[in-house]
């Protein structure tokens, strides 16, 4: 049974209400006045809903409000400004103010999907008195936005997080024995809610590892060394955990955009995937559509984006699509490597405008930037200066010009005061800088931090917690339809990938034919007319194996960026990743070994039936993509996989009896025989083909060569199951490997 909740939230005496009813009625004063109506009506009950300063949770499973008998009152759990919990009863607030409404269809209601952080939240030191005194600003923003429907702007009000840390250090050890370098030196600095930090230092200060490490983008490995501590929303959190990545939205410095795609695709495709999944396909466009607009995509909103291979958008224009990609997802807090590189002037003061408004929604927006326009500089509210990898300076933007003055360092007048800091950090020593007063300690007394998934209010990701943060997206099938949707929209588009693909295996089938023009009704008495037979089949089979499966070791390493990316930014699942991979290979396997089946077999003229010669292409085809896309996730570097292709065909050709018989292989090495496709894919085809050979010496020669590769017409089901039972396998271990790679992309 399926309960129904739905939140409803009065606004200066305007109801809100969340989920799937919101893009219905929030435009809709009558339906807005039924609830309000309806919720005068309705009796109250829940077990607990519990707020800290930002965040508003259902604690247990949810009652019916719509039952008078389960009428409990609702227990608020919120900060005080020493941090403790305080607990307020909200029977009288909730049915006086209509602040919220929590109602569910039938009394045993588990389930809590409609619930979500962007729908119910305080501001930092709010408490729900102050929502039911209607003093919360929050409330006040929802007002000014008037009737625009919230779920259609993405720059709609949310609660935000913020972002502190202390003790960031990160070490390098030198080669040759020349001591650690440290590229981090005690960093310290936060990210306030609804402000612009920067960090801006010179080249190689560490303004991009920084970021790396607050992101999760970075991890110790052999020589490098990092410690940090890192605090959201005064959780002390590992920010390399898959769960705290996906709370961050994260832009890099290279875009890794799908080339095939448009911006409006990407941008919607990431909405889809990643907003809840009750968000209409109209609000999708409509966001999608304002997010363009708003970062001046709209001509080229539907251009493809490009890569190596395809022209498509400026590097500018693709780097405001990744960061579209991010902002439409409406995250509480967003990292930007460097998002003005790249951008003319009038782009970069664009986006910082975009980033602005970002922040006033309620979100933290942290990002790296080089030498920003005076304009731009004057836009952030929070700025952090590294040099050598040193906190030069942690502060306000408008406190700069004294702290620097301060210090003996005056910003001329009519300089842009972002120049002058990177001159100052270039032209003067570290020494004399620490000696004249920067580099200040980091003197904040930090609070407790709080537990990850310890017990009570304070976990962030208890069992039934986590839909304060983060509501259900999209669900596995919708992953696999967008996926498999964008990977045919994808075959279509790289026209030269798909000539090539095509057309290649064409070519080659031809040639074959060509070849073996007819073999298959060669006399089988004769020795010379009997190889040419067998080398035929085993070639026609290996060419089906080669075709579909070099493209697939490929796929991986090549798409490995988009993936990686998406992945960490909580797009879909491997398994719904590797899923609609699998989906669009079978689909392009099955066309393209019909293909060249069709013209191999007639060409040339094979006994078998073209039912049995299709099917064991195809299950070869199959079997032997799934050891390739294991292959595949494996390695890294496309180049390494052209290198790894001789590796997937050589060894099955080598064991499968058409060079040397494997009676003749010694015996310590002739079991991997037993692990390849080919091997039992090339005796059912072989049983068949040589099944009755024409004159008693063709018969003998024929049997002789069926014993010779260990074939049995009585096994036949068995090497069936066996090329099933492989191809699982592979699949398997790619998708073991593929599991294990996602996660590391540093
Ligand atoms: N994984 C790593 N291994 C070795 N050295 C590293 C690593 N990461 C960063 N470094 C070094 O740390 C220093 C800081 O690099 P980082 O990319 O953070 O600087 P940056 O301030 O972002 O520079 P830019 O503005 O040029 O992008 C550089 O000297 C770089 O070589």
């Amino acid at each position: 049974m399926t309960n129904k909740l739905r939140l409803v939230k009065r606004v200066y005496g305007r109801y809100f209400p969340v989920g799937e009813e919101q893009h219905n009625n929030s435009s809709s004063s009558t339906q807005m006045k039924n609830y309000e109506e309806s919720s005068k009506k309705r009796t109250r009950a829940d077990d607990s809903i519990t707020t800290t300063s930002n965040m508003i949770i259902m604690d247990n499973d949810i009652i019916s409000l719509e039952e008078p008998c389960s009428c409990l009152p609702v227990t608020v759990l919120s900060e005080d400004n020493n941090g403790d919990m305080v607990e307020t009863k909200l029977q009288k607030q909730i049915s006086d103010s209509g602040v919220m409404i929590v109602e569910s269809n039938n009394s045993s209601g588990t389930q809590s999907d409609s619930l979500s952080a962007e729908d119910i939240w305080f501001e930092e030191g709010e408490t729900a008195r102050d929502l039911e005194n209607g003093n919360s600003t929050v409330m006040e923003k929802v007002q000014e936005l008037g009737d625009t429907a919230l779920e259609e702007n993405p720059f709609a009000p949310r609660p935000g997080k913020t972002l502190l840390w202390t003790n960031v250090n990160m070490t390098m050890s030198s080669y040759g024995g020349g001591g650690e370098r440290k590229i981090l030196d005690n960093v310290w600095g936060e990210v306030p809610r609804k402000e612009i930090t920067a960090i801006m230092g010179p080249s190689g200060a560490g303004k991009t590892s920084l970021l790396n490490v607050l992101a999760g983008r970075a991890a110790p490995r052999g020589p490098l060394k990092i410690t940090a501590d890192v605090r959201l929303d005064n959780y002390a959190v590992n920010p390399r955990s898959m769960k705290i990545r996906k709370l961050i939205a994260f832009v890099a410095q290279d875009d890794s955009l799908q080339a095939t795609a448009t911006p409006r695709e990407s941008i919607a495709f990431s909405a889809r995937l990643r907003l809840p999944r009750s968000t209409t396909d109209r609000n999708i466009q409509k966001l999608t559509d304002r997010m363009l607009a708003e970062l001046g995509l709209a001509k080229c909103a539907d251009t493809v984006i490009g890569g190596m291979m395809v022209k498509g958008l400026s590097g500018g224009e693709r780097k405001r699509t990744s960061v579209g990609v991010e902002l439409v997802t409406k995250p509480d807090l967003v990292c930007l490597d460097e998002p003005t590189s790249g951008l003319d002037s009038f782009s970069a003061v664009q986006l910082c405008q975009v980033l602005k408004k970002v922040t006033q929604a309620g979100s933290g927006v942290l990002m790296s930037i080089h030498q920003p326009a005076s304009d731009i500089f004057c836009s952030f509210g929070h700025l952090i200066i590294l040099n050598e990898g040193r906190v030069m300076y942690q502060g306000s933007v408008a406190n700069v010009p004294t702290f620097f003055a301060q210090r003996g360092h005056p910003c001329p007048p009519h300089f842009n005061p972002a120049d002058w800091i990177m001159n100052r950090a270039k032209m003067i020593s570290t020494t004399e800088l620490c000696k004249a007063g920067f580099y200040p300690e980091d003197e904040r007394i930090l609070k407790d931090p709080k537990e990850l998934n310890a017990a009570g209010t304070r976990s962030l990701f208890g069992k039934r917690r986590v839909i304060a943060w983060s509501s259900k997206t999209a669900s596995k099938a919708t992953q696999i339809r967008l996926l498999f949707r964008r990977e045919v929209i994808n075959l279509t588009r790289d026209k030269i990938a798909m000539a090539g693909r095509l057309g290649f295996s064409t070519l080659l089938s031809l040639m074959m034919g060509a070849i073996f023009w007819d073999v298959g009704n060669s006399d089988s008495a004769n020795i010379a007319g009997l190889q040419g037979h067998f080398g035929g089949l085993v070639l026609s089979l290996v060419l089906s194996m080669i075709g579909t499966a070099q493209p697939s070791l490929l796929a991986f390493p090549l798409e490995r960026p988009v993936f990686v990316r998406e992945y960490s930014t909580n797009h879909y699942s491997v398994l719904a990743y590797f899923t609609s991979r699998f989906l669009v290979e079978a689909t392009v396997t099955a066309v393209q070994v019909l293909k060249i089946s069709a013209m191999t077999y007639y060409m040339m003229g094979f006994n078998l039936s073209f039912g049995t010669y299709c099917l064991t292409s195809y299950a070869l085809a199959m079997s032997s993509t799934a050891l390739a896309v294991a292959f595949g996730c494996a390695i890294e570097d496309p180049k390494l996989g052209m290198e790894m292709f001789p590796l997937l065909f050589i060894p099955q050709l080598l064991f499968s009896g058409f060079f040397v018989i494997p009676s003749m292989i010694p015996s310590w090495i002739r079991w991997q025989r037993y692990i390849f496709p080919l091997t039992y894919g090339l005796q059912i085809a072989m049983l068949e083909e040589f099944d009755d050979c024409g004159s008693p010496a063709g018969r003998a020669n024929c049997r002789l060569l069926i014993e010779s590769i260990e074939a049995d017409a009585d096994q036949v089901c068995l090497y069936w199951i066996l090329l099933v039972v492989l191809f699982i396998v592979f699949r398997v271990l790619a998708l073991a490997m593929l599991r294990k790679k996602a996660t590391k992309f540093f």
